[in-house]
């Protein structure tokens, strides 16, 4: 693989001295975001918050598409117009009850309904679409890589899917579900962002409660994310800031991605008159930022990822350092992606930082792509496939055993 170059140096600062620029928010790589289902529609809906809460401006439009009424009404941040709901005819507004076949048939059914929701956005400005869904249920499970497929068919954009997997205890049907889907959806997408309700759950936590803080997981990783892609202008004068083409091209080339994310709070003097107005970094500790970056990476590829996997088997990846400009440096960000160049033993590493004004905390996102070695995936398959087995067995005694009920030995007639 062709080495690509990752940060652009800049020559006119020392590679020591702390960044100083901010960014307008208009800047942010624009995401068309739609929820298929209920985790994709909630998800979707915090998406929109946690837009809002860091003014990271990186969703352009958010879109819930369901085949229950009631899921869509509980949603508070996606517009009432970008609400869909698919299937009326077959399921009258209740859902398809995990049945993801059913899910993909209404998707295509009424794929026109759902085009014209997106018609109303406007996808010019869209530099991506995102298409989210928990792969366990009927509707998103099914709907969504029906989606993908018409979205690649129609757009020139990148179309990609975040997949929400259940946990192990849902049980049979919701891993067959899974298996089923993650199969197609990993095929109809550019790249498919993986998140293991699994590994994120907690002991003890009420189920509505636990995906709420998980969905605040979700967001948090990938929003950040997307929001440090900047959209470059040419005379931009921050070359260190991750562009979007870096996140577009580490997801391009297809597969499975996962995301590891780690922070920590730093004493912040930003916004200090005398040092903005001057640039002096006199109280900036640059070995130690160097340090802290360095480390950081390492905790967020070697801790809790959003998809576990080998991290030796990823193709590509992005090092995005996060927090405020003062406490960022590019030596940092430069050792923490060698070091995962040296991890990956991948050639395409790309690196850069999300400087965030006003925040006490520094953060390192890792974004590890086409990963390949996922003893998960593996799990649920295998899991999927017996699931799938036991299913045809309980199935075929049970129309034996129903058989005998009703056989009478030729005794009684059947009225007709
Ligand atoms: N992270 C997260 N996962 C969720 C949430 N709600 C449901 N899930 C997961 O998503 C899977 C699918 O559930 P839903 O999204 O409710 O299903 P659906 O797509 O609406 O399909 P039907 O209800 O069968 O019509 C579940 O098995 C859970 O693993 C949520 O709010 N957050």
């Amino acid at each position: 693989m062709v080495p690509v170059p990752h940060i652009a140096v800049d020559r006119s600062r020392s590679i020591d001295r702390p960044y100083l620029e901010e960014r307008p928010r208009e800047t942010a790589m624009k995401l068309a975001l739609i929820g298929f289902g209920q985790a994709g529609g909630k998800v979707v809906d915090q998406f929109l918050a946690y837009d809002d809460e860091i003014d990271g401006g990186f969703v352009e439009s958010g879109l819930a598409v369901n085949t229950a009424t009631t899921d869509l009404q509980g949603l508070e941040h996606v517009a009432d117009e970008n609400r869909v709901c698919i299937g009326q005819a077959r399921v009258n507004g209740h859902g398809v009850g995990a049945d993801n076949e059913l899910g993909a048939e209404v998707a295509e059914a009424d794929i026109d309904e759902i085009q014209h929701a997106i018609d109303r956005i406007p996808t010019h400005e869209v530099d991506a679409f995102l298409v989210v869904a928990g792969m366990g249920g009927g509707t998103g499970s099914g709907g969504a890589p029906v989606l993908a497929k018409h979205l690649k068919r129609i757009y020139t954009q990148p179309v990609y899917g975040l997949g929400i997997l259940p946990a192990t205890d849902e049980g049979g049907i919701y891993t067959l579900n899974a298996a089923r889907s993650f199969r197609t959806f990993v095929r109809e997408v550019d790249n498919l962002l993986v998140f293991d309700n699994d590994v994120w759950r907690s002991a003890g936590e009420s189920v509505e409660g636990g995906y709420d803080r998980i969905n605040r997981e979700i967001v948090e990783r990938f929003g950040l994310l997307f929001a440090a892609g900047e959209v470059g202008h040419g005379d931009h004068v921050a070359e260190s800031v991750v562009d979007s083409s870096e996140i577009i091209n580490t997801l391009s080339g297809g597969g499975i991605s996962t995301i590891g994310y780690a922070t920590e709070t730093v004493e912040t003097d930003d916004g200090g008159l005398f040092s903005s107005f001057t640039g002096s970094d006199d109280d900036f500790d640059d070995g130690s930022a160097t340090n802290r970056l360095t480390s950081l990476v390492r905790k967020a590829t070697l801790g809790r990822l959003t998809l576990s996997c080998d991290v030796s088997s990823a193709d590509r990846g992005l090092v995005v350092a996060t927090g405020p400009p003062r406490k960022l440096n590019r030596k940092g960000v430069e050792r923490g992606r060698q070091w995962l160049e040296d991890e990956t033993g991948s050639m395409e590493i790309r690196g850069g930082d999300y400087p965030i004004t006003g925040g006490d905390e520094v953060g390192a996102i890792v974004l590890l792509s086409g990963v390949t070695d996922i003893p998960r995936i593996d799990q649920l398959q295998q899991v999927g496939t017996e699931a799938k087995e036991t299913t045809e067995e309980v199935r075929a005694s049970a129309e034996d055993e129903f058989a005998s009920l009703v056989d009478t030995g030729g005794e009684l007639d059947a009225l007709f």
